[in-house]
């Protein structure tokens, strides 16, 4: 029946609109266009029951209210990081890893202000959303981060995908967000990161959607299962999965690079459309990381570089 061929086909269509928009930042149609094959999409799938699909466009926002978070187990533990807080803890830190691992080649990224975040996609169909918790145990939130529209709900991979990553709140969604609290009367989010935690916490998902929050993936978990050697490859293939991925990064040989790249983005990053709290620096090579090991609760082969503390008024 070519009505359930063309449910099929907007469906495909508004995921690679969205992701143009959301993640490129380039749409290829108008905002009104994209709009009228929602519509078009709302109007069939009414008419067509049997074809519901939790991960249709149309079903990113809405459905119930719910009483709880269940509480669900992580397959891996979500590590938080060691932190390092000037140039000569840098040096010891790599000081560290080179005893084990003398040629070692780093990334270095963005330490997002955001909450720590683990996708599951299962046979390409995006599936849950779980907050790190304690590490171990956490909450699932997937109805309120399916109103994220930077978030595929497909993915082109079959098998099992575990993606972490960071919710956050850019500076914009944060200021409009108080400045309504501050017009109701209600009390105003002290930052960005406590706004983002908030919204992810909202039993009704119609109103985490009005929020405006956003996310960076920066870890394929499972990666070596799906043949990958190095973070960098792990970084790329997420942009191939069409997930977003921060391009502020930098491969670093030594300390000085590591040093240069952390004081070129410590003087722009009040110009950032979000809030970063630091740098994080990975060892590159997975097989690296996986000798390198974690302690207790911290990778070996990462740490996160601090920025100084400062009042910052966002
Ligand atoms: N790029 C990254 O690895 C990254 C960015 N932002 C963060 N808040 C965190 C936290 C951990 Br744990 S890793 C990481």
């Amino acid at each position: 029946m070519e009505e359930v061929k063309r449910i099929e086909e907007l469906r495909t269509l508004l995921e690679k609109l969205s992701y143009e928009y959301y993640v490129l930042d380039h749409p290829s149609v108008s905002d009104q266009e994209y709009d009228r094959y929602m519509q078009e999409l709302i109007a069939l799938e009414q008419k067509h029951p049997e074809c519901y699909d939790a991960n249709s466009p149309t079903q990113r926002v809405g459905g119930a209210v719910l009483e709880g978070f269940e509480k669900v187990e992580h397959r891996r533990m979500m590590l938080s990081l060691g932190n390092v807080f000037n140039y000569e803890e840098l040096v010891a830190f790599d000081e560290r890893v080179r005893a084990l691992e003398p040629d070692v080649r780093y990334v270095v990224e963005l330490k997002i202000d955001g909450l720590a975040m683990s996708l599951i996609y299962r046979d390409g169909r995006f599936v849950q959303a779980v907050t790190r918790g304690d590490g171990t145990i956490g909450e699932d939130v997937t109805s309120n981060i399916k109103t994220i529209p930077s978030i595929p709900m497909r993915i082109d991979e079959p098998g099992e995908v575990e993606v972490r990553g960071e919710v956050y709140m850019p500076k914009a969604s944060f200021r409009r967000l108080n400045s309504e609290r501050e017009a109701n009367g209600e009390e105003l989010f002290a930052n960005p990161r406590n706004a983002a935690a908030g919204s992810v916490r909202q039993l009704d998902s119609t109103v985490c959607a009005k929020r405006g929050l956003d996310a960076f993936w920066y870890y394929f978990v499972n990666a070596q299962e799906h043949g990958i050697h190095s973070h960098e490859e792990a970084l790329e293939e997420l942009s191939r999965l069409h997930l977003r991925v921060n391009p502020l990064r930098r491969c670093c040989n030594n300390v000085d690079e590591i040093w240069a790249f952390i004081e070129e983005i410590s003087a722009r990053r009040h110009e950032l459309p979000y809030e970063i709290d630091g740098m994080v620096i990975k060892v590159d090579d997975l097989n690296a990381q996986t000798r390198l090991g974690t302690t207790v609760k911290v990778p070996r082969w990462a740490t996160a570089y601090k920025f100084p503390a400062e009042e910052v008024t966002t």
